[in-house]
Parts: C-alpha cells; sequence; structure tokens
C-alpha cells in the first residue's frame, strides 16, 4: 500500500525482505527495498523512478490503488534496473507520460530498457518542472554511482529525492530512519557502491549543500527525517582523515600464514592500534568494505599457491583497488615455499593504490623467530607512520 509523507507525496516503494545478494557479488544481510515516489501537484503528477523488475507487479498494484486516471512525468533519476526495470511497463500503462531524465541517463535506458527516444523529456542541470502547486528541480549529481545520475528536489516540500546517494540496503517497516538502525546498512551500501567515487561523492556534497534540504528521500532503505544526520555522515566518509585502525584480510591453509597474522595482531594491539582481521574464505565482503571507509593501513596476508598469491587473496586486492579506500599505507605478510611471483602480482593488481608501500615479510614455511621479529619490526613502522600523520 502507497504510505503518505506529506500532503500528495507516497512512497510507492518495495521492501525486498529475503533479497541476499545484489549484482550477484553483495550481501545483502538486511535486504533491501527500491523506493519509489509519486507527487501529485495540482495540475500534473509524477512518478520518480520505478524499482527492480523482479516486483513489477506489486509496483502496477501500488500505483492503481492510487487511482491514477494519467500520470504526466515519470522521473528516471538512475538508469540502473534497480530503479529503472519497471519504466517500460509504467509507460505502456501511462501512454501520454513524458520519461523525464538527462541526456546521458537516455542514451542508457534507451540501450539497456530498448525505451523509444520520443518518449523522453530531456531536462538540463537546474532546470525546473512545474507540476502547478510543486515545483521539482533536477541536480544532476554525476558518478554516484554511475555517470547519468541526478537528484530530484521538491521545492515547496524541501524534498531531495537522491536515488542511490545516501541509500542503505535495508529493509525496514519504518519509513522513517532511525540514525542508530541506519548509520551500518549506511555505511555499508557507501563502502560497496560510492566509495569509488569519493571525489566525485565530494563535489555533489557541496552542491546539495546549497539547497535547504529538510527531508532525503534515497531509492534504497528508509527516508531520513533529520537528514543532517546523513549528510554528516557522508562527510565524514568522504574526507581525507583516516583512523588508526589496521585491517588484515587474510587467508591460510596451513596455519603458517594465520600464525604470523595473530602474532601480527597482538603486535598492534599492543601498540595502541585497532585492528580488524578478515579470514578471507568466510568473511562477508561488506562488512570488509566497510572497514575500508576509514582505516589507515590495509595488511594483506595470503600463502603462495602455483606460483601466486592464494587467488581469494587475488580477489581481495582486485576489490580493494577497484573500491579505491583512502588508506595511506599497506603491505603484505605471507608465507611459501619455494617461489614464485607474490609481492609482484599483489603490487600490479593494486595500481591505483597511491599510498606508500611498507616492508613486506613473507615466512619460508612456518615462521620462526626470525619472521617474529620481522612481524614486531612490521608493527614498529605501522605505529611510526600512524604518528607521523597524527591519528595516534
Ligand atoms: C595447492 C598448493 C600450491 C602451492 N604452490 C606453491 C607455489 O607455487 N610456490 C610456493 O612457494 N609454495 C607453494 N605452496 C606451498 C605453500 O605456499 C606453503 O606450504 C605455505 O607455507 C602455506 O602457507 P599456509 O600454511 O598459510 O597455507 C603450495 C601449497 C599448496 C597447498
Amino acid at each position: 500500500m502507497p504510505q503518505k509523507i506529506k500532503e500528495d507525496i507516497f512512497f510507492i516503494g518495495i521492501r525486498d525482505w529475503d533479497r541476499r545478494l545484489f549484482d550477484e557479488l553483495i550481501p545483502l544481510p538486511d535486504g533491501t527495498s527500491y523506493n519509489a515516489y509519486l507527487v501529485k501537484g495540482s495540475e500534473k503528477i509524477a512518478l520518480i523512478d520505478t524499482v527492480d523488475p523482479t516486483k513489477k507487479e506489486a509496483l502496477i498494484n501500488q500505483l492503481k490503488t492510487l487511482n491514477l486516471s494519467e500520470l504526466d512525468f515519470v522521473i528516471s533519476q538512475h538508469a540502473e534496473q534497480d530503479h529503472s526495470g519497471v519504466l517500460p511497463e509504467v509507460l505502456n500503462l501511462y501512454p501520454k507520460a513524458k520519461l523525464v531524465t538527462n541526456k546521458k541517463c537516455q542514451s542508457l535506458l534507451m540501450d539497456l530498457l530498448l525505451i523509444p527516444k520520443d518518449r523522453f523529456l530531456i531536462i538540463e542541470d537546474g532546470q525546473r518542472l512545474s507540476l502547478g502547486n510543486k515545483t521539482l528541480r533536477f541536480i544532476f549529481t554525476p558518478w554516484v554511482h554511475w555517470p547519468e545520475t541526478l537528484c530530484t528536489y521538491l521545492e515547496e516540500n524541501k524534498i531531495l529525492f537522491s536515488c542511490d546517494f545516501f541509500g542503505s540496503h535495508y529493509a525496514t517497516s519504518k519509513l522513517f530512519a532511525n540514525e542508530k538502525e541506519v548509520y551500518f546498512p549506511a555505511k555499508r551500501y557507501y563502502a560497496e557502491i560510492m566509495m569509488p567515487f569519493r571525489k566525485n561523492i565530494k563535489r555533489n556534497l557541496e552542491k546539495i549543500e546549497g539547497f535547504e534540504i529538510e527531508m532525503i528521500a534515497p531509492s534504497h532503505g528508509p527516508i531520513y527525517f533529520h537528514p543532517q544526520f546523513i549528510l554528516d555522515a557522508y562527510k565524514q566518509w568522504v574526507s581525507d582523515e583516516v583512523k588508526n585502525e589496521v585491517i588484515i584480510p587474510y587467508v591460510s591453509m596451513h596455519g603458517s600464514t594465520e600464525k604470523m597474522v595473530n602474532f601480527f595482531i597482538d603486535c598492534l594491539i599492543q601498540r595502541g592500534i585497532g585492528v580488524k582481521p578478515f579470514m578471507l574464505s568466510k568473511t562477508d565482503i561488506g562488512e570488509l568494505a566497510m572497514a575500508m571507509v576509514d582505516a589507515a593501513t590495509i595488511v594483506l596476508a595470503a600463502p603462495m599457491v602455483l606460483a601466486g598469491p592464494h587467488p581469494l587473496a587475488i580477489h581481495t586486492a582486485y576489490l580493494a583497488n577497484a573500491l579505491r579506500p583512502k588508506a595511506k599505507f599497506a603491505s603484505f605478510i605471507g608465507s611459501y615455499a619455494w617461489g614464485g611471483k607474490l609481492l609482484e602480482t599483489i603490487k600490479g593488481i593494486l595500481s591505483n593504490f597511491k599510498g606508500e608501500f611498507l616492508e613486506p615479510i613473507l615466512a619460508r614455511g612456518y615462521p620462526k623467530k626470525a619472521d617474529f621479529e620481522n612481524l614486531e619490526r612490521l608493527a614498529d613502522e605501522v605505529l611510526s607512520k600512524h604518528k607521523e600523520i597524527g591519528i595516534i
């Protein structure tokens, strides 16, 4: 059933309580929601985004419940199918409706969903669209997280419809966000989806700060009734500030690397450094991504397998490189028996990393006295680097 947000403004999103994987990659411990919104002006009616195609019927039913004789505009803020996937059906149902979006989104929608060109009404950055007593203003916010992304500001009610920006994969019966509940799902979402575009997010945050915002209505997760909380959280996440923390994603087949990792964890704790280990064969990669939002140092740990790093370490290095965390230091711990290309392979994958590589520690087989001494030395170096940048 549609839920009223304010007079003539409705949430007609769908909660996907049971979904456990997104993009065939991202774990969804809390499910998700696809939020569509309906805005009724005195003269025109606009739908903002649709839902994932798997929830097509549920959205159409919500629209039918509202008894609309016609829909004038369908705003598409993002071409990805979890928001655009039901556009073809909606446009069929309301043949007079114009699909309102920017040129980039038009081009993507034509290719992804085969929407004919004559259905579009193309808008420019900052343009207004009058619904009578309500006015929509479009704010282009590129790269949150695709090139075409835009937000819609409802001027009279000071509501920012932000699509994926500020979203969270969090299915909840609450329409409005409870700050404590939504903080970690929103941070996880930022880490997985937004972090690679940190610099763009920063620019877009500054851009929307020019608007007086009383409510943020994203396209995943609950609505922010007190948006300052999520704006402040985003400012912190996109800042260059890092925390006195070391993340250790690790894998070990026969216990040698694990022994080194456990010893290194103790060394760091003794030096007053926060540690977050992640055993790669078990970890939820969303948790790992979330830890990458603010850790100062990442130390990957893995043994040699078939002349290179263990494949799980390769996968993680690839992911970390793509997510572009703001870590300032990185290193490697591992074990081998006869040789191969371990460090070269990892460093080659981490091509986006612009920080400093600290001397890695490789043990031949099970770690021995000299290896433990080297791990102590690496912990000392991490300590002095964290002191150098003023986080201890
Ligand atoms: C399937 C497999 C392949 C391996 N390939 C290599 C290799 O190419 N080069 C090498 O130096 N060691 C290789 N090793 C040996 C391991 O790197 C070595 O035993 C290491 O100490 C294992 O560390 P772990 O106890 O943390 O798993 C291989 C081991 C296994 C089980």
